[in-house]
């Protein structure tokens, strides 16, 4: 890949609006999704997260310019926004709960040749429960049905949104290792709570209040900034022993901006 085509963002997302019951709940949302790493969508609760997701995919009704590796793709359907390579994982996993494992998984084959060795070898419980009901399986389980599915197709990006959340600490840190690891192969943008989660995996940061973006930078520098992030998501980001080693995420990339 040339430098200038690494430089290009995946996903660049141009004054976006959106209405949800009359309500303004994504207003003028400009921000791009670099073609590598990990990107996190914060925010309080409310703050239109899940809309901004959703407004990109035309799964609510918006106005705006999205483009996807250059190509604008905000008069496409949703099918065919999914179909261009957009991962989707939805907040509530939306597994079959009926159907099996592998017929999940099955079902959300769209490639000619999907990554079913990938999706193997970072799902190895999946595997082992190929004949279980979804239904049965554990939150946590469902969400790496979830994530497998987006996974088994050669994607340009991912939407994933709150992955970790209700997920008990162990299954938390298993979800984070997962999507460490998809990330090696796609780029993600990712609605997430847990700031130890985001300092862990993201490189970038977009940070909303009130359906506007009020902050895009460096997520660590964001993370490290206890007034901000005070202010902008009610929290300061804690920061354990040893996080600044074990991250994954990026080195930072020039100073973020605040409005
Ligand atoms: N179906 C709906 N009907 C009415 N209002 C809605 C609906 N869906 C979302 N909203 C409202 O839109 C606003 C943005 O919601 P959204 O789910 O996008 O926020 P979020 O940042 O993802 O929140 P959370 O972190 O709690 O999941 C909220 O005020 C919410 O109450």
């Amino acid at each position: 890949m040339t430098a200038a085509a690494e430089a290009r963002p995946i996903l660049t997302v141009q004054g976006l609006n959106a209405h949800i019951a009359g309500q303004q709940v994504v207003e003028n949302v400009s921000f791009t999704v670099p073609a590598t790493g990990i990107t996190a969508l914060l925010g309080r609760n409310g703050v239109g997260k899940t809309s901004t997701i959703k407004a990109i995919i035309g799964l609510i009704d918006r106005t705006g310019a999205v483009a996807l590796d250059g190509v604008r793709i905000e008069k496409e359907p949703t099918f065919k926004i999914i179909r261009s390579g957009v991962g989707y994982v939805p907040e509530d996993r939306e597994v079959f709960s009926k159907l099996t494992v592998a017929e999940n998984l099955r079902l959300a084959e769209r490639d000619a040749a999907p990554r079913r060795q990938l999706v193997e070898e970072l799902f190895p419980d999946l595997l082992a429960r190929s004949a279980q009901m979804a239904g049965t399986l554990s939150g946590g389980q469902q969400q790496m049905v979830s994530l497998a599915r987006a996974l088994l197709n050669t994607n340009k990006i991912l939407l994933v949104d709150e992955p970790t959340k209700g997920l008990a600490p162990k299954i938390v840190a298993e979800v984070a290792e997962t999507l460490a690891e998809a990330a090696k192969t796609v780029p993600i943008l990712l609605v997430e709570q847990n700031l130890l989660v985001v300092r862990q995996l993201a490189a970038g940061a977009v940070v909303l209040s009130g359906g506007r973006v009020v902050h895009t930078g460096n997520a660590l520098e964001f993370l490290d900034d206890a007034e901000l992030t005070q202010r902008l998501l009610g929290v300061s980001a804690e920061t354990p022993a040893g996080t600044h080693t074990e991250k994954t995420a990026a080195k930072p990339a020039g100073k973020g901006a605040t409005l």
